[in-house]
Parts: structure tokens; C-alpha cells; sequence
């Protein structure tokens, strides 16, 4: 038996309480006669699958974690393909856009740039602070392909923390769900009496960054053994945050490096897919981004390695890269530029600008055709079509989120290349039969990652997150696909073995972390790859 913190409420706060676990059987008469907890999960089960619509089966799932968190993650870890898109993406961004219509108990840390000067102290809040492993901060300024949700954001922090507890066994209570108030551009929710965060429009850029130093410092003071990830921040503000403070503190960004390295590890079994049906060498590969936000310049960046790992210079690894943002294909001739667009601009193009997709394709002959630009159906059938007619078996990832967002279905990229296509998608999309075959459509999500990268880089206690961890926890999961898999052509492995493939993520972390010195657990460093496995599976916090 050991002792664990259970969240509960008293006068409208949550508070934290030791509870033994497993708990006490409750004293006689206190709980139905024939009550048997093996039964109950079924009755669970029953009610959750008795709610017609995905967010009133969010709402039921929320308040199942207040009153009976054990049941909870035990319906989680048990039923992890159905449960997860309802408590994550695409279900997770319905409940962002209705926080503050739903909003019934406190979660989580919210603090505001009225905190500015005193952040310490509202950290202080938070119970047991020495326990804390794990915080996901977003200011939820770009939430999924949804804009800016303003304190509507705090959902997607705490559903990703509710699949570092599923996905990879992290204590409930080493989890910090934090949003910060630095107001919203959202006027919509500026106008609605019931929004539950600043009426001020966002500040400015000094004074975010002063906030933000401010905030990562008292982090450390406050919680001396927490990871960050960064999520669902602006893209120059991602790309600005990540790069201002990986250096001085243990942080990664879920948007570029989580996103970017799901990409590689499914980009890793497409290609080999892909030059099977060509015969032609696994790195004649031709990329086109259709997006060049945080997401997709985070991914490109990410798919450099594929090229440099198979013997590819840096140079000709980004020559295998084209990026297409609102103003079509960009090139360096096209005028100024912004920053993080500008390594992956060409300098081997110079005509009157090309702005529409087919075009591109046209010129560009890509071999794969990734989506995170949140238009929807931006892949229409000439666009699929094209890709099709250029490659026996296209690569086309529409990774942009939720599900209505999506550049295209699966069902229709099946249809319009008559089953050839190798597909993966950011939100869910139901398998289907062509001609007889199953087909399984990938989910290249981030969840596949940072729950591994997470519990590698806090299991190492690494000083920070470097590249080589990122680009190793690709790696991992890119191996995890079981022979079976393998057959049925998939990309990803099957979500239901989360909690395998997030170990063996996290060894690969860990190994990365040792290479680099990064790591302060060293004891592990005299363990064998067996024994690290078998160590993080048990120390892995279970339901019981
Ligand atoms: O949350 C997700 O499903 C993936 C993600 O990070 C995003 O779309 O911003
Ligand atoms: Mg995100």
C-alpha cells in the first residue's frame, strides 16, 4: 500500500488530500450491498456510452475525474482509443470554445498579467509543489486550428496532462495544468458576460516577455523538479519562447518539437511504404508543406533528420522541402519574409509568385503532401488527384485539428486514389474497407510523443530538452510498430499499447539525455536498455 494525494473541493477550491492507495474499504452500510468495483467500471462505461453528443460525454468524463479520479483513469487505460478523442483532440477543442459556458469547478493554475510582480506568490497556491513533474502552459492564444481562446485554453492543458497519467503513468498529482491570462484578441468572448478571463485585449510583446521571465524563473523557485511544455502558444510567440528559454530550464514546445517528431516517426514508415510500390530509393523524397506555422515549419525542421539520418547533408536535406503559406509557394524572391520561414525558403525559384496548390504541385512533383494550414478541404479531389497521377503510393498527411478542420477525410483520400494512398491525419478518422482490404488511417498526433519524451526527460532529470532527445523519441516510436502492423501497412502504432510505446520512447529519451550530459539521474546510466524498461513499467502510477 502507498499514500497518494486525491484531489478534492472545499469552499469552491481544490485542494489536495493523502489518501492510502489502494483506499480503505468503505465502512459497512456506507456503500450498496452488492457494490463490486469490477462491476462498476462497466456501469461507467454505460453511462458514458448513453450520452448522444462527444461533449456531454467530455462533461460526464470531467466530472467522473472530480468525484472518483481512480475510475476515471481506469477507464482511460482501458479504453484508450474510445476515451481518448472524447477527453483530447477533436472532442477537446468543443470544450475550449465552451469553457466559460461550462466551466463548473476549478482545475489547474490560471494566472494573469495582473499577477505581473507577484507570480511567486500565486504559484504558492498550488499544494505540494515538491511533487510537481509535469506542467502544460499554454496562453491559449492559437488553441488547435481554433484562433485564440483566450483562458478557454485551460481544457487542452488539462486533457494533455490527463494522457501523460493514461499514456505513460505519471502521478495525477505530478501534473500542473496552467493557463495565463495575458487577455485574449477574441472579441466575441471580450463581449460575452460569462467569459471567464481578462476583458483586455493581449498585451504587448515587451511586457509578455517580461511576464514570461517572470513566470519561467518562479516556476523554477516554485516547482524545482518540473518539465514545461509549451502549448498552443502563437506561432512567433512558440518559436520565440522555445528558443528564449530551452537553454536555461527543462522545457520542450508540443507544437513544434511534439508535432515535429510524430511526423518524422510516421514519415519514417510512409517513406519506406512509399519506396516499396516505387522501387525507388527511400530518401527520393520531395516534401510540400501546406502551412508554415509553428506546426509546419516545427515539422519541416524535424523532417530535415529523416534526410540527414540516411546520409544527406543539412543543406541538400532542406532542398528536399517546400513550404506553401497564404501567399503560395515561398521563395526568397517573393519579399520580406518572416523569421521562421526563412531557412526553408528557395532560392531556386524566382518567377511571378505561385499561389495555387495545384500549381505547386505541378511544379514542385512532391512525393508527400503534408497539411497543418486548418483550412478545410484544402486537399480536394484535383489536389489528390495530382498527387496520385505523380506517385504509385502518395504520402498525404492532413495533420491540421480538430477533425473539421482537417485539408481532407480519409475516406475521400481512399477513394479519389483508389486505395493507394498512405495516409495520416492529426485528429481521429474512422478505419474503413476498399476493395476488400481493411485500411486503418494513421493519427499522426503529438500524443503519440510527448507523453514518452515527458517521462524520459523526467525520469533523466534533464537540464533541458535538447534536439537529439526529440529527434530519439521519433525514432522510438517510428520502431514501435509490431510485425502486425507492419502487415496492414500502418504508420503508427495502435493507440490501446500507449503506455508500451511511451516507455520505450522515454528509453530512448533517457539514452539521448546520457549522450549529452544532460542528465542528472545517472544512476541509470549503469543500467542495461532491459532494466531501464522494466523500471519504467513499474514505476508507471496504475489505477488500481
Ligand atoms: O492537441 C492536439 O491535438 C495536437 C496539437 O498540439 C495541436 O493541434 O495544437
Ligand atoms: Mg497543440
Amino acid at each position: 500500500m502507498s499514500i497518494v494525494l486525491t484531489p478534492y473541493w472545499t469552499n469552491g477550491m481544490q485542494k489536495l488530500r493523502l489518501e492510502p492507495h489502494p483506499p480503505e474499504p468503505l465502512s459497512k452500510g456506507l456503500r450498496p450491498p452488492a457494490f463490486n468495483p469490477a462491476v462498476h467500471i462497466q456501469r461507467c462505461l454505460a453511462q458514458l456510452r448513453s450520452k448522444d453528443k462527444d461533449i456531454e460525454k467530455y462533461i460526464f468524463l470531467t466530472q467522473l475525474k472530480d468525484a472518483d479520479l481512480n475510475m476515471f483513469y481506469k477507464l482511460c487505460v482501458a479504453h484508450m482509443s474510445e476515451i481518448t478523442p472524447l477527453i483530447y483532440t477533436p472532442t477537446v477543442g468543443d470544450a475550449c470554445l465552451q469553457f466559460s459556458r461550462n466551466y463548473r469547478r476549478p482545475e489547474g493554475l490560471f494566472i494573469s498579467i495582473k499577477d505581473k510582480g507577484r507570480v511567486g506568490s500565486v504559484l504558492k497556491s498550488w499544494p505540494k509543489p515538491n511533487d510537481a513533474r509535469i506542467s502544460v502552459v499554454t496562453d491559449g492564444s492559437r488553441i488547435l486550428g481554433l484562433g485564440d481562446l483566450g483562458v478557454n485554453g485551460m481544457p487542452i492543458a488539462i486533457g494533455k496532462l490527463s494522457l501523460y497519467v493514461a499514456g505513460a503513468g505519471i502521478r495525477p498529482n505530478s501534473t500542473v495544468p496552467i493557463c495565463l491570462d495575458l487577455g485574449t484578441d477574441n472579441q466575441e468572448f471580450l463581449d460575452d458576460p460569462l467569459y471567464l478571463g481578462l476583458r483586455q485585449k493581449r498585451v504587448s510583446d515587451q511586457e509578455m516577455n517580461e511576464f514570461m521571465d517572470e513566470f519561467m524563473y518562479e516556476m523554477s523557485i516554485t516547482f524545482p523538479k518540473l518539465l514545461v511544455q509549451f502549448e498552443d502558444f502563437s506561432t512567433d510567440h512558440a518559436f520565440a519562447y522555445l528558443s528564449r528559454f530551452r537553454d536555461q530550464y527543462p522545457l520542450f514546445n508540443d507544437d513544434i518539437q511534439g508535432t515535429g517528431a510524430v511526423v518524422l516517426a510516421g514519415f519514417v514508415n510512409a517513406a519506406a511504404l512509399s519506396a516499396k510500390a516505387s522501387g525507388r530509393p527511400l530518401t527520393d523524397q520531395r516534401i510540400l508543406f501546406f502551412g508554415a506555422g509553428s506546426a509546419g515549419v516545427g515539422v519541416a525542421h524535424q523532417l530535415t533528420s529523416f534526410f540527414t539520418l540516411n546520409g544527406f547533408s543539412e543543406q541538400e536535406a532542406r532542398e528536399r522541402i517546400w513550404l506553401v503559406d497564404s501567399q503560395g509557394l515561398v521563395y526568397d524572391a517573393r519579399g520580406t519574409l518572416p523569421e521562421h520561414k526563412k531557412y526553408f525558403s528557395r532560392n531556386d525559384y524566382s518567377g511571378p509568385p505561385i499561389t495555387s496548390l495545384l500549381d505547386i504541385i505541378d511544379y514542385v512533383k512532391p512525393t508527400a503532401l503534408l497539411g497543418l494550414s486548418t483550412i478545410p478541404n484544402a486537399f480536394n479531389q484535383p489536389v489528390v488527384e495530382a498527387m496520385a497521377k505523380h506517385n504509385p503510393r502518395p504520402i498525404i498527411f492532413p495533420l491540421s485539428n480538430p477533425v473539421r478542420l482537417s485539408e481532407c477525410s480519409f475516406a475521400d483520400a481512399v477513394q479519389w486514389t483508389d486505395g493507394q494512398v498512405i495516409f495520416a491525419s492529426g485528429s481521429p478518422f474512422p478505419e474503413l474497407q476498399h476493395n476488400g482490404r481493411r485500411l486503418i488511417p494513421g493519427q499522426g498526433n503529438n500524443m503519440y510523443i510527448f507523453p514518452g519524451l515527458g517521462l524520459g526527460a523526467i525520469v533523466s532529470r534533464v537540464t533541458k530538452v535538447t534536439d537529439s532527445m526529440v529527434e530519439a523519441s521519433a525514432l522510438g516510436l517510428a520502431s514501435s510498430l509490431t510485425i502486425e502492423e507492419r502487415d496492414l501497412d500502418l504508420v503508427y502504432p495502435s493507440v490501446e499499447r500507449i503506455r508500451d510505446i511511451s516507455a520505450r520512447i522515454a528509453l530512448n529519451v533517457i539514452r539521448a539525455a546520457q549522450k549529452e550530459g544532460v542528465d542528472r539521474s545517472t544512476d541509470l546510466r549503469k543500467m542495461s536498455d532491459g532494466e531501464i524498461l522494466k523500471f519504467l513499467q513499474q514505476r508507471m502510477w496504475n489505477p488500481y
